[in-house]
């Protein structure tokens, strides 16, 4: 709830007229058309002195409508409760059951931090409203079980066909780290890798409380080799987005990671710059240990989004390295509130780019438009 000290009455239709009217007019990365030209539905309540304001949208959004609150409660004097429903649709189709949408997360190069970005960015997603789960597709080298802080746990089968995934605070994961000891699976060739993947994402029971998943993401390997190039292809992935830091080497994989998914035609949602500077917690300065203005020159230059950039903080490693996610650990901090950011952008991306019903989403050409 958004209180506002001062809040006195008013007339109720003056106020809802003055709500509507900003959110018409205000507009935003996320909002490009003003928030109520991305709504599906949205209705304000007034119960007893507070304006309760519902939104119906196709992204998660949870932390912009928060904002947008504060602004309201300031502007004009009221108290605001917000409730947010999604209408994610799935922009792909694919008979994977109990997903909606899945998203890779790749890196070209290894050490980037993709896997750190892909568990903050699923928990940034869930903070945002969204029903998230995550898959580990680094059958060599699977880290997410301890990013998670549940290394120790095995997936379980109700009915004997289907894997019951585990739970991290209220995330649903699977990796090969549940299934079998790290030396087993290293000796695996590539197709056992591959089979060992298609069963641990066709085989597992997603569907969390009654409901499919709003977004699957899933951890590539690091690297642009057959293995990567096969998940790209054989997987039904909705978007890519590319985690980069700012070194030219990483850069330079980075732009071999876009040119990999545009082969396999799979739409990039954009990319993310980790360890993009360090912020020193005494003094405020930012310094660009590795380079600057790298993933940004690479997003102009691809037509992708820059979706954000995160700094090298060492609570960002110390929370990973402890089984715990940066964004659950603190909920209120500036790094919760980037990758907030960055998750709301990504989401956003995929539905502006791809979803049937937005007005951004190119029209798909078939070959029956052709011939018309
Ligand atoms: N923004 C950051 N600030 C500080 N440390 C970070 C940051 N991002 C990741 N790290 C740390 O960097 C190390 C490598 O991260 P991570 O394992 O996520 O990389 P990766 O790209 O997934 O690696 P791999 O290529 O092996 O899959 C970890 O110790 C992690 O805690």
């Amino acid at each position: 709830m958004f209180k506002n000290p001062f809040s006195s009455n008013k007339s109720e239709q003056n106020v809802s007229d003055k709500i509507t009217e900003f959110l018409n007019k205000y507009k935003s990365d996320l909002f490009p058309d003003g928030v109520l030209n991305t709504v599906t539905a949205f209705n304000i309540k007034l119960n007893k002195q507070t304006y309760l304001l519902e939104f119906t949208l196709p992204f998660p959004c949870q932390g912009e409508l928060e904002i947008i609150a504060k602004e309201l409660v300031t502007l004009f004097d009221i108290d605001i409760e917000l409730s947010l429903t999604l209408d994610i649709k799935p922009v792909r189709s694919h008979s994977i059951s109990g997903i909606k949408n899945i998203i890779a997360i790749a890196s070209g190069k290894g050490g980037v931090g993709k896997s750190t970005t892909s568990v903050n960015l699923a928990y940034a997603l869930m903070a945002e409203g969204a029903k998230v789960g995550i898959l580990d597709a680094d059958i060599y080298g699977p880290s997410i079980p301890t990013m998670l802080g549940i290394e120790n746990q095995r997936p379980s089968s109700v009915d004997g066909k289907l894997m019951q995934p585990l739970v991290a605070n209220g995330l649903t994961a699977m990796s090969i780290g549940f299934l079998v000891s790290d030396t087993d699976a290293t000796v695996w060739r590539g197709p056992m890798a591959s089979s060992a993947f298609s069963q641990m994402l066709n085989e597992t029971a997603w569907q969390i409380d009654g409901g499919a998943l709003d977004y699957l993401i899933i951890d590539m390997p690091p690297g642009t080799g057959d293995i990567q190039l096969t998940l790209a292809q054989k997987v039904p992935v909705a978007g890519a987005t590319i985690v980069t830091t700012p070194q030219d080497i990483a850069l330079k994989d980075a732009v071999k990671g876009i040119n990999m998914f545009d082969k396999v035609k799979v739409p990039v949602l954009g990319v993310i710059e980790n360890m993009s500077y360090h912020l020193c917690e005494n003094c405020g300065h930012h310094s660009h240990l590795f380079g600057e203005g790298g993933a940004e020159s690479i997003a102009t230059q691809y037509k992708v989004d820059l979706l954000g950039q995160l700094p090298l903080n060492v609570h960002i490693r110390e929370d990973s390295d402890a089984g715990k996610s940066s964004v659950l650990v603190n909920t209120s901090s500036d790094i919760t509130s980037l990758y907030r950011k960055i998750a709301r952008n990504m989401a956003a991306q995929l539905y502006y780019q791809l979803d049937a019903n937005s007005p951004y989403t190119p029209e798909i050409i078939t070959v029956k438009n052709i011939e018309e």
